[in-house]
């Protein structure tokens, strides 16, 4: 029972189990299949080799006896980890044999296990090695996406402005710069940038730490930036590591630099310009590395001439500043930021979106985008999972307010009402969103009226609003 409760891995993770005692090793490999394992056994380590460096088998744990026929377990450790396999071992040693434990923990191993072992520990040390190996995966991964996503290329677009934006990221992502400002209306792409520079600068391998200054209310703004010692204010309870010190080697990202209360600009601005800290409560000093890249949708000089931004951390930050043009202005890039967009959410979503006619492309240039190029991507993202062909869809862009797009009722009819083509080109499900939007439309996306309305149940309509992804549109 304790093993079905605690199981956390999916049906095709891989456990290698190597055990010499067949009737051990076949116990054991019926068991971990019943958990829903894909289990390999093999008997000697020669055979472990082969699954483990000459066939494709990627377990994410492997179950091995320390002592085989021909040699030890934990020789093979040291040569999985040489190959770099990334697997949790958990070893299984002779009752009273000492294990060479201080080997064992120098190449990583996860755990020791007593032989005979208790099934319920060996079921929560296994699943418990899973967890770790699929976290460490999944974060090899995400580095690796990182450094590979965020290039100054995959700031898509090939207008004069954006090409500018691309080469000005190049040239600072070599600068060794303290901090660096990016402006731009919002969905203009100023995370994207601050990333790019981040992942192809010098500190690509420090962290990046991101937090957005609107967020949070001042005091517990200032603990997150600069860290607290315990009972530096009621509720501190124990000793917190600021943000600061926590992008140590790497970068802070600090969005929305504009809402930052004045006071706090003060404190940033000589933790940027001393390359020092103090945590609240605390007496000492402590030294940063860290490169801040801070962003703002808003007119930061026009803050500062009202007041609202201190000068002197405009003038600290501007040194090194990027400007982010509104997509509107620069509506070229849409010949490749919607191929590019139509491409990733097809290999995301499995669609087979080919084809964009050129009259969309038309419809989209013709559009001014308040919400940049966030609104864009959302917009092909909803045309290609909904849509059923090889083409792009206007159907589902849904630019603008829908009498600019959706066919509008008759205009003399009194009770409101939806026009649905019954020539074969909507499916059943189409028509029920069609019917599920207007009605949510004409309530103000209230859920319970629209739900009366449909004479339906708020959960029915909720669960169907969550299946359509419908809401309200912003812009
Ligand atoms: N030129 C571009 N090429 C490809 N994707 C882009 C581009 N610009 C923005 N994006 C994508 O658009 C989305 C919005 O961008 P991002 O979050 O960086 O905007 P932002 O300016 O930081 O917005 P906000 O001010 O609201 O935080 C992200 O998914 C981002 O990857």
């Amino acid at each position: 029972m304790l093993a079905q409760t605690e199981r956390s891995h999916t049906m095709s993770d891989s456990l290698l189990i190597i055990e010499d005692e067949t009737l051990l090793g076949n116990e054991l490999a019926r068991h971990f299949q019943r958990e829903q394992w894909e289990v390999t056994l093999a008997t000697t380590l020669e055979d472990a080799r082969h699954w483990l460096f000459d066939s494709q088998l990627d377990p994410l744990v492997v179950l091995s006896d320390m002592s085989l026929p021909d040699g030890s377990g934990l020789d093979l450790l040291a040569d999985a980890r040489e190959a770099g396999n990334r697997a949790e071992w958990v070893l299984l040693t002779g009752y009273g044999s000492v294990p060479d434990s201080v080997r064992a923990l120098h190449l990583g191993a996860h755990e020791f296990l007593e032989k005979p072992c208790d099934r319920d520990r060996l079921d929560l040390v296994i699943s418990g090695a899973a967890r770790s190996a699929r976290a460490q995966r999944r974060l090899n991964q995400q580095q690796m996406e990182g450094s590979a996503r965020f290039k100054p290329s995959a700031m898509y677009g090939n207008s004069e402005a954006n090409r500018r934006v691309r080469a000005l990221l190049e040239r600072l992502a070599r600068v060794p710069f303290s901090s660096l400002l990016i402006l731009g209306e919002t969905g203009t792409g100023k995370g994207l940038a601050a990333r790019i520079l981040h992942h192809v600068g010098a500190r690509a391998d420090g962290p990046m730490v991101q937090l957005n200054c609107a967020a949070l209310p001042r005091e517990l703004l200032e603990s997150e930036l600069f860290g607290h010692e315990a009972g530096a204010f009621t509720g501190a309870r124990g000793r917190h590591r600021g943000l600061f010190e926590q992008a140590s080697g790497g970068t802070l990202f600090l969005d929305e630099i504009g809402e930052l209360d004045i006071d706090l600009q003060a404190k940033l601005l000589t933790a940027i310009e001393e390359r020092r800290i103090r945590r609240l409560g605390g007496d000492r000093e402590i030294g940063i590395d860290v490169q801040v890249i801070a962003a703002s949708h808003r007119n930061l000089a026009e803050r500062v001439a009202d007041g609202l931004f201190r000068a002197d951390l405009y003038h600290r930050l501007s040194v090194f500043q990027i400007e982010l043009p509104p997509l509107r202005e620069r509506l070229q890039d849409l010949d490749e930021l919607v191929p590019a967009f139509v491409a990733e959410f097809n290999a995301k979503a499995g669609r087979q979106v080919r084809k964009i006619p050129p009259a969309i492309m038309a419809r989209l240039k013709a559009h001014d985008w308040p919400g940049n190029v966030r609104e864009l991507r959302n917009a092909i993202e909803r045309s290609v999972l909904l849509s059923e062909h090889d083409t792009l869809s206007a159907q589902w862009l849904q630019l603008g307010r829908p009498q600019e797009t959706e066919p509008q009722p008759h205009a003399d009819t009194a009770a409101p009402c939806i026009c649905l083509p019954l020539d074969g080109t909507l499916a059943l499900e189409d028509i029920d969103r069609r019917v599920i939007q207007a009605a949510l439309e004409q309530h103000d996306y209230n859920v319970s009226a629209t739900a009366r309305a449909l004479r339906t149940t708020r959960e029915t309509l909720r669960y169907r609003m969550q299946k359509y992804q419908l809401q309200r549109q912003s812009g």
